[in-house]
Order: C-alpha cells, then sequence, then structure tokens
C-alpha cells in the first residue's frame, strides 16, 4: 500500500462549503455506464488487474477457521493457474489486495496466510463494524486488538450519527483516535454512504476522514440496503482528488457492497481511470471490496481462454 496520509488540521470552513451538484453527479453516472468496455486481452488484462485490487471479503456470522483457510488460499491463488500459464502470466505473482475479515477472525487469517507462505495483507473491519453504534473505547480498543493479532489494515466504519447531525469536529476527532490506534497499520475508513442522507454529507464526510488521516476511504459496509453506488464514487473520488490538488496527499479508494459481477469491475476501473488518473489503478491506491465477485471474474477469464463458459466443476474454489 502506499505512504501513509499524515493527515491535517481539520478545515471546517473548507468543509461546510462544499456542496454537490447532484443532477451533473447523477449525469457522468449514467455516461459511465455507457462506455463500450474493453475487449478480447484488453478486457482480460483489465479483468486482472481487478483481481490484484479486490480485498477479498468474507464477513459473515458463521465464519469459521476453515472458511478462513479457504479465503486465504483462494486469494493467494485468485484464477487458475492453468488459465494464467495460457494468458502468459503466470509468473506475474497474481493475488488479490488482500483479505478482509472480522477482528475475532484476524489470528486465523494471519496463521493461514503464513503457512502458506503469502505476504498479502490481513484487513480488519472494526469499530463496531457495520452500525458503529458502540462506545468509543469498545471501537478503539477493537481497533488495538486486531492490530495487536496481526492486522495490517483496518477498515473502520465512522459514526454516522456525528455526520448526520454536522459534528464534524467531533467526527475529526474521532477518526484522529482510530488513526492512532491503528499505529502502523493502514487505515481505511468507510463512510456507510447509504445512511448519510445527501451526496452533499458525503463529500464532507470524506474531506473530514482524509482530514484525520485515513489511507483510504471506502463507499459501505455491503450491510446497508444502498451500498457502492456510481453516484456516490465519482462524489468520493473528486473529494480525492480536490484533497489531492489541495494537500499533495494521494488517498485511495475503495468501493464495496454489492460488487459481484466482471462487467461492473470494468465499469469501476474505468471509472478510476476517469476520473483519478492511471496513477490510481493499482492496490495501492485502489480497491474493491468483495466476498462474491472474483468467482465471477475466474469464469470470465476461462470463458476468454478456452472459448466456453465453465461448468461449476471447472472452477471449484470460485
Ligand atoms: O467490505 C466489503 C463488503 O462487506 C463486501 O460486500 P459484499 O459481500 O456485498 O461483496
Amino acid at each position: 500500500m502506499s505512504g501513509r496520509n499524515p493527515g491535517i488540521e481539520l478545515d471546517l470552513a473548507w468543509i461546510s462549503k462544499a456542496q454537490v451538484n447532484q443532477p451533473a453527479v447523477l449525469r457522468r453516472a449514467e455516461q459511465i455506464q455507457t462506455r463500450r468496455t474493453v475487449k478480447k486481452d484488453w478486457q482480460a488484462a483489465w479483468l486482472l488487474r481487478a483481481v490484484t485490487c479486490i480485498d477479498l471479503t468474507t464477513l459473515s456470522g458463521d465464519d469459521t477457521p476453515s472458511n478462513i483457510h479457504r479465503l486465504c488460499y483462494k486469494a493467494k491463488h485468485p484464477i487458475r493457474d492453468d488459465l494464467l500459464q495460457k494468458l502468459k502470466v503466470e509468473d506475474l505473482g497474481i493475488t488479490n489486495g488482500a483479505v478482509c475479515v472480522y477482528s475475532a477472525r484476524v489470528q486465523d487469517a494471519v496463521q493461514t496466510l503464513k503457512e502458506i507462505g503469502c505476504s498479502i495483507p490481513v484487513a480488519s473491519v472494526a469499530t463496531g463494524f457495520p452500525a458503529g453504534q458502540t462506545p468509543l473505547k469498545t471501537r478503539l480498543e477493537e481497533v488495538r486488538m486486531a492490530v495487536e493479532d496481526g492486522a495490517s489494515e483496518i477498515d473502520i466504519v465512522i459514526n454516522r450519527t456525528l455526520a448526520l447531525t454536522g459534528q464534524w469536529e467531533a467526527l475529526y476527532k474521532e477518526i484522529c483516535l482510530f488513526r492512532q490506534a491503528c499505529g502502523d497499520a493502514h487505515m481505511k475508513t468507510i463512510l456507510g454512504i447509504g445512511e448519510l442522507g445527501s451526496l452533499t454529507n458525503v463529500y464532507r464526510a470524506s474531506l473530514a476522514a482524509m482530514m484525520a488521516g485515513s489511507d483510504f476511504i471506502k463507499t459501505s459496509t455491503g450491510k446497508e440496503s444502498v451500498n457502492a453506488t456510481y453516484p456516490v464514487a465519482i462524489v468520493m473520488v473528486r473529494a480525492i482528488r480536490e484533497f489531492y490538488w489541495k494537500t499533495g496527499i494521494k488517498v485511495g479508494f475503495k468501493p464495496a457492497g454489492g460488487i459481484r459481477s466482471a462487467k461492473e469491475a470494468l465499469v469501476w476501473l474505468s471509472l478510476i481511470k476517469e476520473e483519478l488518473g492511471d496513477e490510481w489503478l493499482n492496490a495501492e491506491l485502489f480497491r474493491i471490496g468483495a466476498s462474491s465477485l472474483l468467482g465471477d471474474i475466474e469464469r470470465q477469464i476461462y470463458h476468454h481462454v478456452t472459448g466456453r463458459y465453465a461448468a461449476h466443476h471447472d472452477l471449484p474454489m470460485a
């Protein structure tokens, strides 16, 4: 992951004057989705790039050491070896960007990755994920414990109550505390956009999160009724762009929640390319949080290589 965001002093004037032109954002979101997508080898290359940017996620009540083991194995071998050989990319060491789990499962993931000799990072959700409605002390302790257990990336959720009531200073201060608790771990800040009320609030919360030192801003937990949408993404990446122009600090972007098809992954990559540029098109600055996207990407790559669609038994790990 890229260098850390050191954060800046809270600039309340910048936050309060931020406004979003909703009709313009909606038009842009429509336009992005109607782009002609790349084809053939280019498409395979883009899909492989998407694979390297996936935070392969499991966030379920029934997670066990064995499904975490399977997740880690899949993150190390996201695409069948013979398909990579046919594409002549077997030497690129393609893996997912990270595995993402609940804090109670971090040790399982760290241990498994060690056993299978894989150095991809373990990301832990924390701070009372998904609602963030636990006392601050508990939320901070959860971050510290996940780091102690070996997570090198922490996906915190913001306190939506503070954002909805316009308490930007209090929100900034809380995120600064999470930043501190993360120590050397990178921090991704989940805005929970489906619960923020307006696109202007999404922009303001993005700014507050970046000012407080977030290394990434992330759309959603995957547990709200509205998760990663293109209009919201446009608002967030434009906040990232403005923050970069004003401070010289590059913050990453992670859409998450409900992203399931290879076709959507291609749209996400074009959105990043067009709005932020090629510099952002890598796992250092772009991740897709997804529990069931990889299977469809592997199927599309299988089709590209073999000319036929995979039967279930062809891709048993998908
Ligand atoms: O952070 C990642 C999300 O929880 C994944 O959501 P998903 O299960 O809809 O892919």
